[in-house]
């Protein structure tokens, strides 16, 4: 067991953010944190690479309350890509790519030849070997989110955590990315708007409404159309996908349907129409 949430809580203005969540990400196993807009998603994620302190409950490491580990200890534990990843400062991407390895710096010492090998398989894996040499404020957001996952991967961390990994990446990039983390060892707790990509990359998925957990377990399992209407009021169809079958998700977009035809009144009610 790597990560466990118990019961974690994140109150502010008056309100629970995250209430009592409570959740399980085994080693080596991807669970994606799926849940509309504004549902508590990043705020979970924020108390697991310790950006924010939660009002109650815990976050364990292997069983260690994070809080228990100074943050060195924690930060060479876990990795984070985040909504506030910040690159403004004029590095090339090398630079950005081998601060990874700062919490195990030992001192200003140069990186070994292990950690430059790391940086560039990184680099390489990511996509952005070419632009090793450019400044990251020359690059757009995709090349920059693939030059902060690098940065994370190189940090060899024990939990890696994603929030929203791919945004701004084109298809081929999102594939790439899903596919390296799907054939990796590594253990990873991500948040992910895509549901369809959700279902293809995650171990399990935990679906968040309103800071609450409504459901967690296999993705097959999870979303149904009943759970996808109920959580995010969209109607959709459920298909095995034909090559893996796994669940993928069509959306309707068509308008709700027509109301089963009623007789008119013989004269307008005085409230007018019932709708
Ligand atoms: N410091 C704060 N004070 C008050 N409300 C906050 C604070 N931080 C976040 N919120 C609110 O908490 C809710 C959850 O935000 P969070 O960013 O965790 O949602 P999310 O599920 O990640 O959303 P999205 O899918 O839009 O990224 C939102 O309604 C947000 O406005």
């Amino acid at each position: 067991m790597v990560l466990s949430l118990r019961a974690l809580t994140v109150e502010a203005a008056g309100r629970a953010l995250v209430d009592r969540l409570s959740l399980d990400v085994a080693t080596g196993s991807i669970v994606g944190l799926v849940g509309p807009n504004g549902s508590g998603k990043s705020t979970a994620l924020r108390c697991v690479y310790r950006a924010l302190k939660p009002t109650s409950g815990a976050v364990l490491l292997d069983g260690t309350d994070l809080t228990s580990l100074k943050l060195r200890d924690s930060a060479r534990s876990v990795a984070a890509l985040t909504q506030e990843s910040h690159t403004e400062l004029d590095f090339t991407v090398e630079e950005v790519v081998a601060l990874g390895r700062a919490p195990h710096a030992q001192g200003n010492h140069p990186l070994t030849d292990r950690e430059r090998e790391l940086c560039r398989e990184a680099m390489d894996r990511l996509d952005v070997a070419h632009l090793a040499d450019r400044s990251v404020l020359s690059l757009s957001g995709g090349e920059r989110q693939r030059v902060l996952v690098a940065r994370a991967l190189v940090q060899e961390p024990r939990l890696l955590v994603l929030d929203e990994p791919t945004n701004h990446l084109d298809v081929r990039h999102q594939v790439e990315l899903l596919s390296f983390l799907r054939g990796s060892a590594l253990t990873v707790f991500t948040a992910l708007h895509d549901l369809n990509l959700a279902a293809q990359v995650c171990d399990r998925v935990a679906v968040l409404g309103a800071g609450c957990l409504v459901a967690a377990g296999d993705p097959a399992e999870v979303l149904t159309p009943e759970l996808v209407r109920k959580v995010f009021g969209v109607d959709a169809v459920v298909v095995p996908h034909p090559r893996t079958g796994l669940p993928q998700l069509l959306y309707d977009l068509a308008p709700p349907p027509p109301l089963p035809d009623i007789p008119a009144p013989a004269s307008p009610s005085p409230e007018g129409p019932h709708t």
